[in-house]
């Protein structure tokens, strides 16, 4: 192995009870900076409204669905949009580096260190048992916090610009993962989860 070049395929982060795997650099067909600005244009972005306890909130990140499925999330039936030539070009990349294919993806974009995504597991009954979910991101490093939701064990990775990380196998299951506000200022961030719908 030659322990000074970069990995160019995804190496295992051993973390137990499930399954993760990153590549610092996804190899894709225009600069990370290109993507982002096209994603930042191409995409029917929106600002989504939760209920909780009976109180309306706005979700504190932007978000948008494109995919060949239907989808439940949170309880709320999506209805995706069809890929656009861009999610299938970015899709086939991480599709190549992780060997295994998906049929939709859920776009999220923070836009500075307020935007956050609560604790969760993507564990939804559409997405089978063992789900992989792909998660690739551009823009800037937030840091992705998993939690065990039996042992006092948390495991903080940093998302960096062009990052992909899978999680696969038993770790919805086992673990909870979110991104946290930050109290110091974070650019914008775009992160794609491409995910499998039965
Ligand atoms: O923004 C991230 O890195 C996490 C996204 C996520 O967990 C999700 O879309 O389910
Ligand atoms: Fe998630």
């Amino acid at each position: 192995m030659d322990l000074f070049s970069a990995a160019t395929d995804l190496q295992p982060i051993p973390i137990g009870d499930g399954d993760l795997f990153f590549l610092a650099q996804l190899p894709l067909a225009q600069s990370n900076e290109a993507i982002l600005a096209a994603l930042l244009d191409d995409i029917a972005w929106r600002e989504e409204t939760i209920v909780l306890y009976g109180k309306q909130h706005k979700q504190p990140r932007l978000s948008a669905w494109y995919g060949d499925a239907r989808y439940t999330y949170s309880g709320r039936m999506f209805h995706p949009l069809p890929f656009t030539p861009l999610l299938r070009e970015i899709k086939a990349a991480v599709e190549a580096a992780t060997g295994r294919t998906y049929n939709s993806v859920l776009l999220n974009l923070y836009r500075n260190e307020c935007d956050s995504m609560g604790f969760h597991s993507d564990d939804e009954r559409e997405l089978g048992p063992e789900p992989a979910i792909a998660s690739l991101t551009f823009g800037a490093t937030r840091t992705f916090v998993l939690k065990h939701k039996t042992l006092p064990k948390t495991v903080k990775l940093d998302l960096t610009d062009g990052s992909l990380l899978l999680m696969a196998g038993a770790l919805q299951r086992h673990w909870r993962h979110g991104i946290n506000k930050e109290t110091r200022p974070r650019g914008l961030r775009v992160n794609l989860t491409f995910r499998t719908i039965f």
